[in-house]
């Protein structure tokens, strides 16, 4: 039985353990520990972002546990929003994925904001969010109070209504567009909001109420509009987006150094001309950008991670994976060239190393499989 809905509910879960005994079970990390921990885990780069999001899991988690270890309620006002700006594959959503799921390990929902509509309307409605993060909770209604809803695209939610200047593309999804976001400045301001248990599949389960006063909301986007905007607002100072300034020259609008200060990303203005109502983005009080990766961040990345895990399995078949650095470049700049970010890396190198499978697995013999550059292309030597 739910303490606070009064009716019986299906749940799935055995009862859990009670929410004082969860709260006081998370490890309690400073926000150089949670950074420390996040490159652990192989996160690279973005060193202005991580050191954001470092105090705002550390806040998250100072508030949960005054709420449920002190019992002391959150000043009204004091909860923290962000938005995460950035191109596509820098790291947003993996670092609120390793940052709250992994490091704290409260429950974490990461959606995609373009799958909503207004209620009635064909999609899911956003207080599946919260569903979500119940079931993300374990159908704990007070761990869920715990946890954080992370919003992937959430520039695609706007209604573009000035021109592709700011939107960078044109979107259709106008119908729906401000009802969802009202729905969601509902979610970002209410102290309680209630949603179906079940999704809404059935009428007979009554809904939920959820303490809203701890929720984290994190909104990502590449609002890639604002790019185009600051190349023609030449007063803008350059923080921000792009890559290194003045490597490119001025034709390559991404060689343009398109920095926007915080000062102006606070600016409403410009968002409501991007298609979304002022009052949603004043909820979010703290806009952290992401740099596109470059070619040295994408190199750690490579051997850290993305080699490390096919190393592995070459192992599992007797074999040693042996990569020349000119190929690491090769892949490198592959990637840079695709603006996939570290996405472009796993592009880059499957086929090549899927071909390396192919000749060289399953033959049981133990060999090193050496990747060299020939001819602009990888080709595998078995030694
Ligand atoms: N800074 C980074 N360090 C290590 N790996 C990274 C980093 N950035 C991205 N990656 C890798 O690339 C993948 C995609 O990154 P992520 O989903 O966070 O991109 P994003 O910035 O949220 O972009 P999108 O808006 O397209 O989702 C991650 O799952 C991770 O494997």
């Amino acid at each position: 039985m739910s303490p606070r809905s009064g009716v019986e509910q299906p749940s799935a879960f055995p009862e859990g353990p009670p929410i004082q005994e969860r709260v006081a079970a998370l490890e309690v990390l400073s926000p150089q520990d949670i950074d420390a921990r996040l490159g652990d885990l192989g996160y690279r780069g973005q060193p202005e972002a991580r050191r954001a999001a470092s105090v705002l899991a550390y806040r998250h988690l100072r508030r949960i546990r005054r709420l449920y270890l002190e019992g002391l309620e959150p000043e009204p006002g004091t909860r923290e929003n962000a938005l995460f700006l950035g191109p596509t594959g820098s790291g947003k959503t993996f670092l609120v994925e390793l940052m709250f799921r992994e490091i704290l390990g409260v429950p974490t929902v990461l959606a995609d904001a373009t799958q909503f509509s207004e209620t009635g309307y064909v999609g899911d409605d956003v207080s599946t969010l919260l569903s979500r993060l119940y079931e993300a909770a374990e159908r704990d209604v007070e761990w869920a109070s715990c946890g954080v809803i992370c919003m992937d695209e959430f520039d695609k939610l706007a209604t573009s209504r000035s021109d592709s200047r700011f939107s960078g593309q044109q979107t259709t999804k106008d119908v729906s567009g401000f009802g969802v976001q009202r729905s969601l400045l509902h979610l970002l301001s209410a102290p309680q909001a209630t949603f179906p248990p079940d999704f809404g599949f059935t009428s007979r389960i009554r809904s939920e109420s959820l303490e809203m006063g701890c929720v984290t909301f994190i909104a990502c986007g590449a609002f890639s509009g604002f790019r185009g905007t600051a190349e023609n607002m030449s007063h803008v100072e350059r923080v921000g987006f792009g890559r290194e300034p003045g490597k490119g020259g001025q034709k390559d609008l991404d060689s343009i150094a398109t920095r926007i200060t915080e000062e102006h990303l606070e600016n409403t203005t410009a968002f409501s001309r991007y298609g979304f109502i002022p009052e949603l983005i004043g909820r979010f009080n703290r806009l952290v950008s992401f740099n596109p990766l470059d070619a040295a961040t994408l190199g750690d990345i490579l051997q850290d991670t993305v080699l490390r895990t096919w190393e592995r399995e070459f192992a599992h078949e007797g074999l040693q994976l042996a990569v020349d650095p000119a190929v690491r470049e090769w892949i490198v700049a592959r990637a840079l060239k695709r603006e996939t970010g570290a996405r472009g890396l796993r592009t880059a190198l499957a086929p090549v190393l899927e071909q390396a499978a192919y000749e060289h697995f399953g033959h049981g013999k133990a060999a090193t499989v050496r990747l060299v550059l020939k001819d602009d292309a990888v080709h595998t030597v078995r030694d």
